[in-house]
C-alpha cells in the first residue's frame, strides 16, 4: 500500500493537466508547470516528453517557481486553447502562458494524404511557446528540460548554445531546438546541463530571478535534421515575434468559435459546450482533415492494470461522432475536411474498409508494447499502435453513411459546390452492398472486445442505419441503387433485431443475440432513429441499465460481461451522457438534468474529461482528453435543451398538451 501511495504521488491526476495544441499535435501541461506529454510535430510522432508514462525515465519540460511548494492554478484565456498557470506567494506572482502558435484554424481539405506538418523544406516546423512573466514582487524560477526522443528509447545529445541563446538536443530521428528569448537581459540567468549517474538522458537546467514586469520566453522547435534544428535556433526563432503570435493565436481560436454558422446552442451549459468544442477542434489534424480519438496513449482504464491503448488514430466511429457534435453547433468546415479525408482513403470497397486509420490514411497501425516505460502509476504495458485495426466492426458502415447523410442534410454539398453523385455515391453504394451481404455475420462490436466475434445488437442496428441512410439518399436524389433489395434487407434486419436482440425475460435489448447481458451501446438505439425513445422495449432497456449497469452515482458502465481482457474498468462517461439523452427524450427532464450536472462535477477544473471515471474514488481514467466524451457532452446539452423546450410548450400550449394527452391514451 505504501508503495502504491508513493507511486501515485509521482503522477498527477490524469485530468489535472491542461491541454494545448495547434491541430497537428498537443502537449499536456501540469499545474506544476510541467509539460509531461508531447509528440512532435504530429499526434503520432514518437513522444519526446513522456513523464506521464514513466516518472523516472520520461522527458518533461518544467517552468515554475524554484520553491516547488507553490502549485499553480490553471485557466484558459477566454474562448481559446491558450493556457495560463498562475503561481502566487507572499513574495510575488508569476504567470506562465503556454500556447502552440497557429496561422489559421480553417481546415485544409485539398492536401494529399502524404502531407504532414513540416512546412519548411528541411522539415522544421511548429513550436511550443512558453512565456513566463512576473506580475508583481520577485520570484526565483527554474526551468528543467529533459528531452527523451523516441518515447525515451533513444539517447539525446545535448549542446548549449553560447550567450544563453538556447540549446540543441539531437538523436537519430528527432532534433529539438530550445530558444530562449530575453535571457541575455537577465543578469541572474544561469544555465547548465546536469547528467545524473543513473539517468540515461541529461537535463538542461536554468535558474533566474524575475522581478515585476520581467518576462522570458522559451520556445521548443523541431527539425528533421540536426542542421534544421540549428537553423531554427540561430536564425528563425530569434526573429519571430512571439507576443504577436500569441495575439494571432488567440484571435484564431476566437474567430473559429465565432464562425459556427448557426450556433444553435444557447442554453445554460454554454461554457461546457464551448470548452468541449475547443477540445474537439484540438483533435483535428489540419493537414488531412483526420480526427484523433484522443491525443494520448496508454492512460489506463484501471490504474495499475493493463487496459492501456493508443488513441492517436482516426476511428471512423469516433470521427463521425465528432462531426455530429460539430454539426449540432453549426461548424461545417471540419465535416468538409473529413469527408474529403474519407474519399481519399485507399479503399476499393466495403471489404477493404478498415475501422480505423492513421491520420494520413495509413492502414498499418501495428500494436507494440514499450517495455522500457513503466506506465502511468505503474500501469503497464504501454502500447503504441492499436490491434483493433484488424477487427471487423460492422457498426462503422452505419456511422460513415449517417455522417454523409448529415453532411447532405446540412446543405454542405450545395455550400461547397459539390455533389453526392459520382465517386462518393459509388463508395456509399459499395458500403451499403457490403452490409447487404455481411450483416448476418458476427463481429467485434463497438467496444472492440478482444474475446472473439459475436452477433452484437448495436452492430446490427448500425447495419440497419447504413441501409436506411443509403435508401433515403437514393430515393431523395434519385440515385442509381438496387432499392427493392435494399428495402427488403433493411426491414429484415429490423425484424431480426426485434426478435433476437430484445430479451423478454431480461426486459432489455441485450449485448448480443441469445445473451442476457446488458450493453450501454443500446442506449444509442433511439438516438439513431431505430426505435422511439418511449417504445416500451426501450423504456425497459433504460430501466434495466439504470438498475444493473450503473455505479453509486448513477454513472454507466459500458458492460459488465467478459471481454477477453483481464482486469476491470471505470464507468464510461460517454455512456452516462447517452443515458441522459434517453431520459431527456423520454421527458424525464429533471432526472436527466440532475445526472448531467452531477457528471459535470467530475470534469477537470478546466472543463475537460478523459474516457472513464473510477467508480471507487471518482478519479479520471483512460486517454485524455477524449473526443467521445466531449461529443457526448455536446449532444446531451443539446438534447436537454430540446427537452426543456418541449416541456415548456407542453405546459403553455393547450393544443399541444391536449394532443399529448390523446397520444398517451
Ligand atoms: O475495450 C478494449 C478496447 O478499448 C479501446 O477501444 C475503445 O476506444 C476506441 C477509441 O475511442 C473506441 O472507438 C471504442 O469504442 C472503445 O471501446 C481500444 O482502442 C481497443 O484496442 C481495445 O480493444
Amino acid at each position: 500500500m505504501a508503495k502504491a501511495n508513493e507511486l501515485h504521488h509521482k503522477y498527477p491526476l490524469i485530468n489535472s493537466y491542461g491541454v494545448i495544441g495547434d491541430c497537428h499535435s498537443v502537449v499536456l501541461v501540469s499545474p506544476e508547470g510541467s509539460v509531461d506529454w508531447g509528440c512532435f510535430p504530429d499526434f503520432d510522432s514518437p513522444a519526446i516528453f513522456c513523464r506521464l508514462l514513466d516518472a523516472e525515465r520520461g522527458g518533461f519540460f518544467q517552468l515554475a517557481p524554484t520553491d516547488s511548494s507553490l502549485v499553480g492554478s490553471q485557466h484558459y484565456l477566454h474562448r481559446s486553447n491558450v493556457l495560463q498557470t498562475r503561481f502566487a506567494s507572499i513574495a510575488g506572482e508569476v504567470v506562465l502562458t503556454d500556447f502552440m502558435p497557429v496561422e489559421t484554424l480553417s481546415a485544409w481539405p485539398y492536401r494529399g494524404m502524404d502531407n504532414n506538418t513540416c512546412a519548411e523544406k528541411d522539415g522544421s516546423c511548429h513550436s511550443l511557446v512558453r512565456i513566463v512573466e512576473c506580475t508583481h514582487g520577485e520570484i526565483a524560477c527554474t526551468m528543467k528540460l529533459k528531452v527523451t526522443p523516441d518515447y525515451a528509447a533513444a539517447p539525446g545529445e545535448v549542446s548549449l548554445v553560447p550567450n544563453h541563446l538556447g540549446a540543441l538536443i539531437s538523436s537519430g530521428q528527432q532534433h529539438v531546438a530550445l530558444a530562449i528569448v530575453g535571457a541575455h537581459l537577465l543578469p541572474s540567468f544561469a544555465m547548465e546541463v546536469v547528467q545524473e549517474p543513473e539517468e540515461w538522458h541529461p537535463t538542461i537546467q536554468a535558474q533566474f530571478l524575475l522581478s515585476e514586469g520581467e518576462r522570458l520566453c522559451f520556445v521548443i522547435g523541431i527539425g528533421r535534421t540536426a542542421q534544421a534544428a540549428r537553423r531554427l535556433l540561430e536564425q528563425e526563432l530569434p526573429r519571430r515575434n512571439f507576443e504577436a503570435e500569441l495575439a494571432h493565436t488567440l484571435h484564431c481560436w476566437r474567430t473559429w468559435l465565432a464562425s459556427c454558422a448557426r450556433c444553435t446552442y444557447m442554453g445554460p451549459y454554454a461554457y461546457w459546450v464551448e470548452r468541449s468544442a475547443l477540445a474537439l477542434k484540438l483533435m483535428t489534424y489540419a493537414p488531412t482533415g483526420a480526427i484523433v480519438a484522443a491525443p494520448t496513449t496508454s492512460l489506463p482504464e484501471n490504474v495499475g492494470g493493463g487496459r492501456n491503448w493508443d488513441y492517436r488514430f482516426t476511428w471512423l466511429r469516433d470521427a463521425t461522432f465528432t462531426l455530429y457534435a460539430f454539426n449540432i453547433l453549426g461548424f461545417t468546415e471540419e465535416a468538409h475536411a473529413f469527408v474529403h479525408w474519407l474519399c481519399r482513403l485507399s479503399c476499393a470497397d466495403g471489404e477493404d474498409l478498415q475501422i480505423m486509420y492513421g491520420i494520413r490514411g495509413e492502414r498499418e497501425l501495428t500494436e507494440q508494447q514499450l517495455p522500457h516505460l513503466s506506465g502511468y502509476a505503474g500501469s503497464s504495458p504501454v502500447r503504441i499502435g492499436n490491434g483493433a485495426v484488424q477487427q471487423r466492426q460492422m457498426d462503422v458502415f452505419g456511422e460513415v453513411l449517417d455522417c454523409i447523410h448529415l453532411y447532405r442534410r446540412q446543405g454542405a454539398f450545395e455550400r461547397y459546390g459539390e455533389t453526392l453523385e459520382g465517386p462518393l455515391w459509388a463508395m456509399m453504394r459499395s458500403l451499403v452492398d457490403h452490409v447487404c451481404t455481411h450483416w448476418q455475420e458476427p463481429d467485434n462490436g463497438i467496444w472492440e472486445v478482444r474475446g472473439g466475434p459475436r452477433h452484437f445488437v448495436y452492430s446490427k442496428v448500425m447495419c440497419w442505419v447504413a441501409l436506411d441512410r443509403g435508401i433515403r439518399a437514393a430515393e431523395q436524389l434519385n440515385l442509381e441503387a438496387d432499392l427493392p433489395r435494399w428495402i427488403t434487407i433493411r426491414d429484415q434486419i429490423r425484424a431480426d433485431i426485434l426478435t433476437r436482440g430484445y430479451n423478454t425475460r431480461v426486459g432489455a435489448f441485450t449485448q448480443s443475440y441469445s445473451d442476457t447481458t446488458l450493453d450501454a451501446a443500446n442506449l444509442l438505439l433511439p438516438l439513431v432513429g431505430f426505435i422511439a425513445p418511449d417504445d416500451p422495449r426501450m423504456l425497459s432497456t433504460v430501466d434495466r441499465i439504470m438498475e444493473k449497469l450503473t455505479d453509486k452515482h448513477g454513472f454507466v458502465y459500458r458492460y459488465l460481461s467478459e471481454d477477453g481482457l483481464p482486469g476491470g474498468e471505470g464507468t464510461f462517461t460517454t455512456c452516462t451522457f447517452w443515458l441522459i439523452d434517453n431520459l431527456a427524450m423520454q421527458g424525464c427532464v429533471d432526472e436527466a438534468r440532475s445526472l448531467f450536472e452531477r457528471l459535470l462535477t467530475y470534469a477537470s477544473r478546466l472543463g475537460l474529461f478523459s474516457e472513464e471515471i473510477d467508480a471507487q474514488n471518482g478519479m479520471a481514467l483512460g486517454n485524455y482528453p477524449q473526443a467521445f466524451t466531449h461529443i457526448a457532452l455536446i449532444n446531451s446539452a443539446d438534447n436537454l435543451q430540446k427537452a426543456e423546450i418541449r416541456r415548456a410548450e407542453y405546459h403553455t400550449d393547450p393544443v399541444i398538451a391536449a394532443f399529448h394527452q390523446t397520444a398517451k391514451r
